[in-house]
């Protein structure tokens, strides 16, 4: 599958080889570490998938893997070897030293990212789908959390394969109380088990992905997935609003919307849309993305910040529904990974359609609220002195319950060691200008704000990954990729029964 534009020695699957250092970044399934590979002093990715979590069949993972190591574009991050170390599976890559896009934006972007920057990142990306489609293969997880940047202006397009195999085997083998894609990245026709999808279904990914960028969140990510999913089929199409969006391109807009159409077949492919004028004159990455990460501490700390803030929100909302915002947020996180749904959760979720509006309202009061105490008053401009207003009614009763947090500004910290333990010196010790989450969200719209909890990943612990016997390894061979058969008729059916829920809801509603 193309030429060679990495380093492409063999790489040792015996994890002593490795040398682990900092945790890097964290998905729903999986830890990523930077690492040393020690035979050739190479700094190398090692993404450690937790196979307790997804009880998954190692064969089709490893498959998955092998598909990804035949993947060669410059665009596309290059795995090197996979094996299997206790009940973990190592997936070895190319290190991207600014992690994802999501993570930038959660970390110092949360309002999302400038149009030139917005339009070299989604060039590159559109290279590597050119490249995907050329080749016969759909990716079908495209969303900002899996384009991963590098120092140098580096964009590559992540999670080919790997996460399709996980959620086809993992998550619906382990039933409800596990993770759920929200399908805000989701194509309408996906959900039409008549018509098909193809790599159309990407175009739509992207341009989900493009707005993502533009705004910080996906649309509709403050709604629970099956709003998520009716949305996608009733609504229009979601796209670049003229008001709110003014500060984008007219091309930028259109290019959008030429990916958000809801007829697959009247969407351009990768390679047409690499034509549009929106990408004729963009600056080199090198130029445009440089300066995204100028200020920024290393990655590892801002990985390390975004979990001490995940541990104080969590500690906040220490109430019943905590283990739901985990749930929830592990959702937003993953993203509609693979397009393919928890029964249990939907069915669950589908009960829920017609009262969701309040939920979200009241999540949203939540979020602002959260920000607003933790930020010691510097976001709530109604109440002047951090105390809730009539208005916040509901949110009284939430923080009732989850006791004192209308927290001063001295006593933040303390707060925070009161109830995570987290030492004040390792929040101070991440080198972030003061505040660093919440200088782009002072004053912002109640739509920013409310998007903020949702794409905030769970914390997970460190210690699920063994660095001892290791079970079972091999090198990566090569293997045809689209060789899912039991899994697509699964999948099929899957989408069936999505197709059935929607029909009932619509048969609820209109009664
Ligand atoms: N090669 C890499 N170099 C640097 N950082 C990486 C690399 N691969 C992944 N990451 C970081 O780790 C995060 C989680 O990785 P990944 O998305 O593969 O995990 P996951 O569990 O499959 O996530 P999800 O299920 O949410 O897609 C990424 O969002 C990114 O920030």
């Amino acid at each position: 599958m193309g030429g060679t534009h990495e380093q492409s020695q063999n790489f040792s699957t015996n994890p002593s080889d490795y040398k682990l250092l900092e945790e890097v970044g964290y998905g729903a399934t999986a830890t990523v570490y930077r690492a040393i590979y020690l035979p050739f002093n190479q700094l190398v990715a090692v993404k450690c998938l937790d196979l307790d979590r997804c009880d998954i069949n190692l064969d089709d993972l490893r498959r998955e893997a092998q598909t990804m190591s035949l993947v060669d574009h410059p665009n596309v991050v290059k795995a090197y070897c996979s094996f299997a170390v206790e009940r973990s599976l190592w997936v070895v890559m190319q290190f991207m030293d600014e992690g994802s896009c999501f993570h930038l934006m959660k970390t110092a972007y949360m309002e999302g990212f400038e149009e030139e920057a917005i339009r070299s990142i989604l060039k590159e990306t559109l290279k590597a789908l050119q490249y995907l489609h050329h080749h016969g293969h759909i990716h079908r997880d495209v969303k900002a959390g899996n384009i991963l940047l590098g120092s140098s202006g580096a964009v590559k397009l992540a999670d080919f394969g790997v996460a399709t195999c996980l959620f086809d085997a993992g998550d619906r083998q382990r039933g409800r109380n596990t993770f759920v894609g929200t399908p805000c990245w989701m194509a309408p026709e996906v959900l039409q088990p008549s018509s098909g999808y193809n790599s159309k279904a990407d175009i739509w990914s992207f341009g989900i992905t493009a707005l993502e960028l533009a705004h910080g969140h996906a649309p509709f990510s403050k709604y629970p997935p099956m709003k998520v999913l009716l949305m996608t089929i009733q609504n229009a199409p979601p796209g670049l609003d003229y008001d709110r969006d003014k500060k984008f391109s007219k091309s930028f807009k259109e290019m959008v919307a030429m990916c958000l159409v809801k007829d697959q077949t009247k969407r351009p492919s990768a390679e047409k849309l690499l034509k549009h004028s929106f990408f004729k004159h963009v600056k080199p990455p090198q130029l445009s993305l440089k300066k995204l990460f100028a200020d920024l501490p290393p990655l590892w700390n801002r990985v390390k910040a975004l979990q001490l803030k995940d541990a104080a929100q969590l500690a906040v909302k220490k109430m019943p529904s905590a283990e739901e915002e985990a749930i929830s947020q592990s959702q937003y996180q993953r993203g509609v990974s693979a397009w393919n749904f928890d029964i249990d959760d939907l069915k669950a979720q589908a009960s829920l359609v017609r009262n969701d509006d309040d939920i979200a309202e009241m999540r949203e009061e939540d979020e602002n609220n959260f920000f607003t105490n933790y930020k010691a008053g510097a976001v709530d401009s109604q109440s002047g002195n951090g105390k809730m207003n009539s208005e916040k009614s509901k949110l009284n009763k939430i923080t009732s319950q989850v006791g004192a947090i209308d927290i001063k500004e001295t006593e933040q910290s303390e707060y925070l060691n009161k109830n995570k333990k987290i030492p004040e010196s390792e929040i101070q010790e991440l080198g972030f200008p003061k505040n660093i989450f919440w200088e782009r969200n002072v004053s912002t719209s109640k739509a920013t704000t409310s998007n903020v909890e949702k794409d905030i990943i769970m914390t997970k612990t460190k210690g699920q990954m063994v660095k001892s016997r290791q079970t079972h390894s091999g090198p990566l061979l090569p293997v045809t990729i689209l060789n899912h058969s039991k899994l697509e008729r699964e999948r099929i059916s899957t989408r069936y029964f999505i197709f059935f829920c929607i029909i009932s809801c619509f048969i609820l509603d209109s009664n």
